[in-house]
């Protein structure tokens, strides 16, 4: 069907769809006083009442959120015409989308700038009181123009606070919880059934990275008879021999990574700062800096190149202004 233009919030001129989430429709939005793009999440009410609406609770996470770099800014929220409306920074490509851009994975030294910010962020929600439960390369996306080089984290759809905002007492254990977020890197104790806490946000960091750095993880595409089966084999793989097989065959920071993780109490907050160390000893020891020389912006370092035509090749015009999107 073609796309029309329409206006939304009187003055957002909407061009295009950017995507479609688990609840609504990304459009991209053009504000016709100030020329910033952006992106507008819309979110038709729940036709049965007693459902409640995703995009208000997302926005007030947002709200949370407010004012730290690597996370988008909200332009606008509330009701429009009948519908949830989200106007927020529009950001450039997501890191799964970027790793195809560079034939699938990505070097070590740009896994390592990418892990610095992506565990920034995550401490940074985890401060606020928010437990992120949806951690995922396709959730962070890099930044347009003089922010292109930093990783934003974005849809909070699955987040939960993990504290009582009045008495501050963190949530408690329980065992009976649904499946939730994305199997691929989901926790083991998503698989257990256990209420998701820090630990489990810190897991499948660390699986987004490995993914990141191989390409691939070692449950993607196994056969099954069923999708039970499937989600049953892959907690199998987490918790037994093929999550040591990848381990030990990756660099060793991400064991140690993965052995303080597994190691956390239900309460426990991570150690941040000892995981960003493990990383930044394997930056010095390599004799590499924290620069703007990412993978799909210098693919000269690529064994295979990059899927990028030549012309967008580190050429700072396309860094430097809103012309900087490889989606
Ligand atoms: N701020 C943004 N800037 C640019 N593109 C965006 C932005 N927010 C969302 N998108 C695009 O819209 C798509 C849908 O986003 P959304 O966050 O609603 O859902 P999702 O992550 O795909 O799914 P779900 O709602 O199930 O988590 C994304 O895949 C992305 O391509």
């Amino acid at each position: 069907m073609p796309f029309h233009p329409f206006r939304i919030c009187n003055f957002y001129q909407v061009s295009s769809i950017l995507g479609h989430g688990g609840f609504g429709t990304v459009y991209r939005g053009l504000h016709l006083l100030t020329s910033e793009w952006v992106a507008i999440k819309v979110e038709m009410p729940p036709e049965k009442e007693e459902q409640p609406a995703m995009l208000p609770y997302e926005a007030a996470i947002y709200k949370l959120l407010r004012g730290k770099q690597g996370i988008p800014c909200i332009r606008w929220s509330g009701m429009y015409g009948g519908a949830h409306v989200l106007a927020m920074d529009m950001l450039g490509s997501n890191l799964d989308q970027l790793r195809r851009v560079c034939r699938s994975q990505f070097t070590l030294r740009t896994v390592l700038i990418l892990a610095e910010q992506m565990l920034d962020r995550v401490e940074f929600a985890h401060s606020k009181g928010i437990v992120l439960r949806d951690v995922k390369p396709d959730n962070f996306a890099m930044g347009h123009g003089h922010l292109a080089n930093i990783v934003h984290l974005y849809d909070f759809g699955l987040s939960k606070l993990y504290r009582d905002p009045e008495t501050g007492a963190h949530m408690a254990y329980r065992e009976d919880r649904q499946r939730l977020g994305t199997i691929r890197y989901a926790s083991l104790n998503m698989h257990l059934g256990r209420e998701l806490s820090r630990r489990d946000d810190m897991e499948s960091l660390g699986y987004s990275l490995i993914y990141l750095l191989n390409g691939r993880l070692p449950w993607q595409g196994i056969y099954a008879p069923d999708v039970d089966w499937k989600i049953r084999r892959i907690r199998e793989m987490k918790a037994g021999k093929a999550l040591e097989d990848l381990l030990s065959s990756a660099p060793p920071e991400f064991g140690q990574y993965f052995e303080h993780c597994r190691g956390l109490r239900f309460e426990q907050k991570p150690d941040y700062a000892y995981l960003k160390t493990l990383f930044r000893k394997r930056m010095q020891s390599e004799g590499w800096q924290y620069d703007s020389k990412l993978d799909w912006l210098d693919p000269s370092v690529l064994p295979k190149g990059s899927l990028l035509p030549d012309e967008y090749k580190a050429e700072h015009c396309f860094v430097e202004d809103d012309k900087w999107d490889v989606q």
